[in-house]
């Protein structure tokens, strides 16, 4: 592909499968101020269900003033290659410039996992032009691989780090997506994405009231389909959108997985409530909070967390776990992520004086059993 000086594409080949577009938004500025030389680039993974409006919030990221150079990956699978594509605004002045490759059938995490790397490999070449990346997960019902792979892959661990998962709901379908999930006790598709989602946007609100008989007040609606996702996943923050418009520095550069970017973390873990038995909807996927004032000892919680996430000898189905310890003998707060099997604690500040010392750690996954949970904590790790 040619460049020409005055508008120079950026269009990297790859050799296998994910679809690359990379973009330059029109509202580019020379420093957004956000983007730190060095620093690794940061990948917003996009998730949802079929039509929930995935594409739509690439086109409102890609057209919105948030002034970052961002790089888009697609995978796409089976039979509608192109299509994809397609529904990708590429702007009237040829700004996107589009490298498609067609991703091959198979193992879908093993091709997903070979092709992700290569491909963000060779982004990260590129760094000095790109300052975010969107990864759209068409096809993938289960973000956790994907997320493992950007988060905690030595390889690829200093040039990118996994920002966020957005997941795109449609607020008219979500109720029975969420119900023929339950019942038919499926694999849990529309639950996944939502456990593992950092931001949910519930979009198509317009289309919410459509179908409703009992004349409800729009507000009531929303708030009802936010408790629903709340009881499944707490730590989630939603935004309601018609067309996915939202503000582009709420849902970019979120630093949801960053032990020093722990502001927001802390502000979650003080809001997340484990989700009450007498939950409207007795989902088996849910959020689940225990909490214990006494110091741990480390050793002996990674034992615990190992037990739990490895050996699964409880068969709780762990997805996703957030957490703050008070460890013995540190004068410093660590904190505890986890994406399925994958987990990291690292020391994030210094307790401050004016601080309750405390162990309070969120769980999201299927059949939980809160006192399993407690009673293993105290006795194990304390
Ligand atoms: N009424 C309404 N329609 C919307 C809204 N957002 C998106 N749509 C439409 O919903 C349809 C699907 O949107 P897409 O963005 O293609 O959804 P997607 O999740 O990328 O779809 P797949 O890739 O096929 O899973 C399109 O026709 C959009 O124009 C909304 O807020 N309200």
């Amino acid at each position: 592909m040619e460049e020409d000086d005055e508008n120079p594409p950026l269009a990297i080949r790859i050799e296998e499968k994910p679809k690359l577009i990379l973009s330059e938004s029109s509202s580019l500025s020379e420093n957004s101020g956000e983007y730190e030389v060095g620093s690794p680039v940061g990948v917003t993974v996009i998730t949802g269900y079929l039509g929930a409006g995935k594409s739509t919030l690439i086109n409102t990221i890609l057209n919105g003033q948030h002034g970052k150079r961002i790089a888009v990956i697609i995978n796409e699978f089976g039979e509608g290659i192109g299509v994809e594509r397609a529904m990708i605004n590429e702007g009237d002045d040829g700004a996107l410039v589009e490298e498609w490759v067609e991703l091959a059938n198979g193992c879908v995490c093993c091709t997903v996992k070979h092709s992700l790397v290569q491909a963000l490999e060779q982004l990260v070449q590129r760094k000095d032009r790109i300052d975010h990346i969107l990864l759209e997960t068409t096809g993938l019902a289960d973000p956790a691989p994907i997320a493992s792979v950007l988060w905690l892959d030595d390889q690829l661990e200093s040039t990118v780090r996994l920002d966020s998962i957005i997941t795109v709901v449609d607020a008219k379908h979500i109720r029975l997506q969420l119900k023929e999930y339950h019942e038919a006790a499926t694999f849990p598709e529309a639950f996944l994405q939502i456990a593992f989602a950092d931001v949910v946007i519930l979009n198509k609100f317009d289309l919410i009231l459509q179908d409703d008989k009992c004349n409800c007040l729009i507000g009531d609606v929303l708030e009802d389909l936010q408790k629903e996702i709340h009881t499944i996943n707490s730590l989630a923050t939603i935004f309601p959108a018609l067309h996915c418009q939202v503000d582009l520095h709420e849902i970019l550069n979120r630093k949801a997985y960053d032990a020093n970017h722990f502001a927001h973390l802390e502000a979650l873990l003080e809001d997340s409530k484990t989700a009450p038995a007498s939950a409207r909807h007795d989902y088996s996927v849910r959020t689940l909070c225990i909490c214990e004032d006494l110091p741990v000892d480390l050793t002996k919680v990674r034992l615990w967390i190992e037990d739990l996430l490895w050996e699964k000898k409880s068969l709780m189905d762990v997805y996703r776990c957030k957490g703050v310890l008070y460890v013995k003998d540190s004068d410093e707060l660590h904190t505890l992520q986890a994406v399925r099997e994958l987990y990291e604690i690292l020391p994030a500040r210094r307790w401050h004086h004016n601080d309750q010392k405390m162990n309070k750690i969120v769980f999201i996954g299927r059949d939980l059993d809160e006192t399993v949970l407690k009673t293993s904590f105290s006795s194990f790790v304390l």
